[in-house]
């Protein structure tokens, strides 16, 4: 389990988070809600280690990750699918999916099967360059390099942002399928309400860089949650 405890995170003397407490569960979808700029993306920084907390911790199955940088996060088991994808451009498919293979050990470095079984688009695309990709392409190839890192935590940042809903569907499918197939934690950022209200276990809404709201998905007040993502 990833536990978030009372984590504050500074940019300058800009406070982004203010004693921010989540959990994400082994075989669970967690989603954190919430509009733009209210800290959603810091938080992920925080856990996967792109930018220090000033205060709080944050540990995963038992084990303190503060001040351990992004590359043994990842060795840790947490995979990130980060906002706006960051696909290498000018390298193929193959070559953005291999990049996942850093954290790896030498035995483990081929491409699972599941990720082409999920994102078949990918596997006729193989020699293409990632820039060529459509946006939902690009998503989906940004969610396979993680899963090449077979991460035991997937963190998604706003994985439906400028996406297709056909593609939006095919995505919530291949996160369900990763809960149930492989019990892995899934942690994700969402402004789309309905997306998370249809995937997630447990939502938390965010405000203001807090933790305003929780509860299991089915028993979200969906009129609070609305109340929040309006500006
Ligand atoms: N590198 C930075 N330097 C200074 N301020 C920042 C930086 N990154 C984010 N912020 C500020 O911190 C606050 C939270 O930003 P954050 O990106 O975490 O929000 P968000 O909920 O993810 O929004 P979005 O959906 O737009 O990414 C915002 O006020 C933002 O302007």
């Amino acid at each position: 389990m990833l536990t978030v405890e009372n984590v504050n995170l500074h940019y300058g003397a800009a406070q982004a988070l203010r004693g921010v407490s989540i959990k994400a569960d082994m075989g669970k979808i967690t989603c954190v809600l919430g509009r733009n700029g209210v800290g959603k993306s810091s938080l992920l920084r925080a856990v996967t280690g792109q930018h220090p907390v000033s205060a709080g911790t944050i540990s995963f199955q038992g084990e303190t990750l503060n001040g351990l940088a992004p590359y043994h996060r990842a060795r840790h088991g947490i995979g990130y699918v980060p906002q706006g994808r960051e696909i290498f451009p000018l390298l193929t498919v193959q070559e953005n999916l291999e990049s996942g293979y850093a954290p790896l050990e030498r035995k483990d470095k081929f491409i699972p099967d599941d990720i082409f079984a999920l994102f078949p688009v990918l596997k006729s695309m193989l020699g293409r360059r990632g820039g060529d990709l459509s946006g939902g392409q690009q998503q989906q190839l940004a969610i396979g390099r993680a899963m090449v890192t077979r991460p035991k935590i997937l963190v998604l940042d706003e994985p439906t942002e400028g996406i297709q809903p056909s593609i939006i569907k095919d995505i919530g499918r291949a996160i369900r399928y990763l809960r149930d197939s492989t019990g892995m934690a899934i942690l994700l950022v969402e402004q789309y309400l309905d997306f998370c209200r249809e995937l997630a276990d447990h939502v938390y809404i965010m405000d203001r860089g807090e933790i305003v709201h929780e509860g299991a998905a089915e028993t979200l007040d969906t009129a609070e949650a609305r109340r929040h993502l309006t500006v």
